[in-house]
C-alpha cells in the first residue's frame, strides 16, 4: 500500500528530474529542485515548474517552504508565504497536479537558478476537519480554480 510520495509529470522532459529526497534522518523536508533553467527577475513573482507531483492520504497536505539559504544568501521568498499543496490536487484535468513554487526576488539583481537546483522543501503534514464539515466537491486546477 502507498501512503504518499512523488512522481514526474507524465508531460514534463523526465530527463534530469530527481525525485524529492531528505538530506539527513532526521530532516523534515523533502527538497524540491527547479524543473528548469531559470531567471528569477528582482521585483517580481516567478512560478518555477518543478516537473512533479505528489500524492498522499486525504487528510493530508504538502507543505512547501523556501529553503533557508535560498532565502538568506539570495533573497529569494516565496510570494504565498507557504505553498499548500492539496491531495486532491494529484492528477487533476488541467495540470496533472503540478507542483509550482512562487517565488519573489526581493534583490535588485536577476538570480539564474538551473535545472536540478534545489528551492524549496515539501513537508508533508495532517489537517483536521472541523465538526459537520461535509466538503465534497472536486478540484479541476491549480491557483484559483475554485473560485477567483
Ligand atoms: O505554491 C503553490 C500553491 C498552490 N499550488 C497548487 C496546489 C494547490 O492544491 C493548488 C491550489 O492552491 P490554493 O488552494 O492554495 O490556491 P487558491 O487560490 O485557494 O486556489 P483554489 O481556488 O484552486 O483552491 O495550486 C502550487 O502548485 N504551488
Amino acid at each position: 500500500m502507498r501512503s504518499r510520495g512523488f512522481e514526474v509529470v507524465s508531460t514534463w522532459e523526465k530527463e534530469g528530474i530527481r525525485i524529492p529526497v531528505r538530506k539527513t534522518a532526521s530532516s523534515a523536508g523533502y527538497d524540491i529542485e527547479s524543473g528548469r533553467d531559470m531567471d528569477i527577475l528582482p521585483g517580481k513573482v516567478t512560478l518555477i515548474p518543478t516537473g512533479l507531483k505528489a500524492y498522499m492520504g486525504e487528510e493530508e497536505y504538502l507543505a512547501i517552504y523556501i529553503r533557508s539559504s535560498m532565502a538568506i544568501k539570495h533573497g529569494l521568498i516565496l510570494i504565498n508565504s507557504t505553498g499548500i499543496i492539496d491531495a486532491d490536487y494529484y492528477n487533476n484535468e488541467d495540470n496533472e497536479g503540478h507542483i509550482m513554487v512562487a517565488v519573489y526576488n526581493t534583490t535588485s539583481q536577476p538570480f539564474h537558478i538551473s535545472k536540478g537546483d534545489r528551492v524549496a522543501q515539501g513537508i508533508f503534514t495532517r489537517y483536521l476537519k472541523a465538526d459537520g464539515d461535509e466538503a465534497k466537491g472536486l478540484r479541476t486546477g491549480g491557483v484559483g480554480s475554485t473560485g477567483k
